[in-house]
């Protein structure tokens, strides 16, 4: 399995890669999250054999691949832009990958049907994809990527061309065709609900290191320190912790001043001014409506803290 240790890469003085170590377990998808240039293209290109890491090792199998040329480590990429032939049809896009590794002819394309069949693109064999809509040329990269079996899948930011309603299903797609076949993954991504919904671990990226690594719901329950939980798109963040929802209770004595209101489909968002300083409170549709007043911007509406539920940082970051 894919082990990277004490990983470092320089660009002139910037440090865009600074001693990073992950190791992958048997078939998961840890997806490395993190804001535009904290490294995580670098750190993918990396274990691809696109770019030399200047310090650290690079592991598949207990076997030190990071000197092995990019064709040689058994690993497919897939990218945001594609990158299939426009003058080729989509069986023939597919079978590219299996024709350089030479597999004959005709097992290329049995393999590149199967391949199109999984992920819903049977009949699609013969067109062009110059004349494919996006989601259906994603789901040929997938099929080609897949098609050759790789030991390891590479994923950079492969949906983000794509509208909200593409990108889940997509999303669901690539996750259930890698778990179907045992392939484990790598997902660099700055979407938080993308690396949530389709990591069995995120890795947050800050300045070229680890803050933190971590299944989504402990991330979501635990963030390492404030720079992550900010990340996360946590509200309530203070320097030793965050208030979750559960730390803020509707009723009570206590008078809040509502300075700003955001409606959402599924409820309401108010931002209330308390002596401690102010909060975002996101009520459901039921609990706004036990308001005695529809809330507008000036308006008091009863809300208490909970400091027993206050969520302090883990002392130091984890790596
Ligand atoms: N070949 C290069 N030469 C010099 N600087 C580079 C090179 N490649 C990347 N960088 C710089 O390294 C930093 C990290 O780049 P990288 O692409 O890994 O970030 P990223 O987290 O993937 O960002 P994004 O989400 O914007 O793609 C950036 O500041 C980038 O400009």
């Amino acid at each position: 399995m894919l082990e990277l240790v004490e990983l470092s890469k320089r660009y002139g003085e910037r440090v865009v890669a600074d001693s990073v170590s992950l190791k992958l377990a048997p078939g998961e998808l840890v997806a490395l999250l993190g804001p535009s240039g904290c490294g995580k293209s670098t750190l993918l290109n990396m274990v691809a054999g696109l770019v030399a890491p200047d310090e650290g090792a690079i592991y598949f199998d207990d076997e030190r691949i990071d000197a092995l040329p990019a064709e040689k480590r058994g690993f497919a990429l897939m990218f945001q832009d594609f990158a299939l032939f426009p003058h080729l049809n989509v069986l023939d896009n597919v079978c590219f990958g299996l024709a350089e590794r030479r597999v004959a002819k005709r097992e290329a394309r049995e393999r590149a049907r199967a391949e199109l069949e999984a992920v819903g693109l049977s009949g699609f064999e013969a067109r062009r994809v110059g004349a494919l809509s996006g989601g259906e040329k994603q789901r040929v990269a997938l099929a080609r990527a897949l098609a050759t079996d790789p030991r390891l899948m590479l994923l950079d930011e492969p949906f983000s061309s794509l509208d909200a309603h593409l990108r889940e299903s997509l999303q669901a797609a690539t996750r259930q065709r890698l778990a179907e076949a045992g392939i484990p993954a790598l997902l660099v991504t700055h979407d938080r609900d993308e690396a949530l919904a389709m990591a069995d671990r995120v890795a947050v990226l800050d300045a070229g290191r680890i803050a933190q690594i971590a299944p989504a719901s402990e991330l979501m329950a635990a963030p390492a320190n404030e720079r992550v939980a900010r990340f996360l798109g946590l509200s309530n963040v203070t320097g030793q912790g965050f208030w979750p929802q559960q730390a803020l209770q509707l009723g009570g004595q206590t008078l809040a001043e509502v300075v700003a209101l955001m409606p959402r489909a599924d409820g309401l968002t108010l931002e209330v001014a308390l002596p401690e300083g102010r909060f975002i409170v996101e009520l459901s549709l039921r609990e706004a409506a036990t308001l005695a007043e529809p809330p507008v911007v000036g308006a008091r509406v009863p809300v208490a803290l909970r400091p027993e539920a206050f969520r302090r940082f883990a002392a130091k970051d984890i790596a």
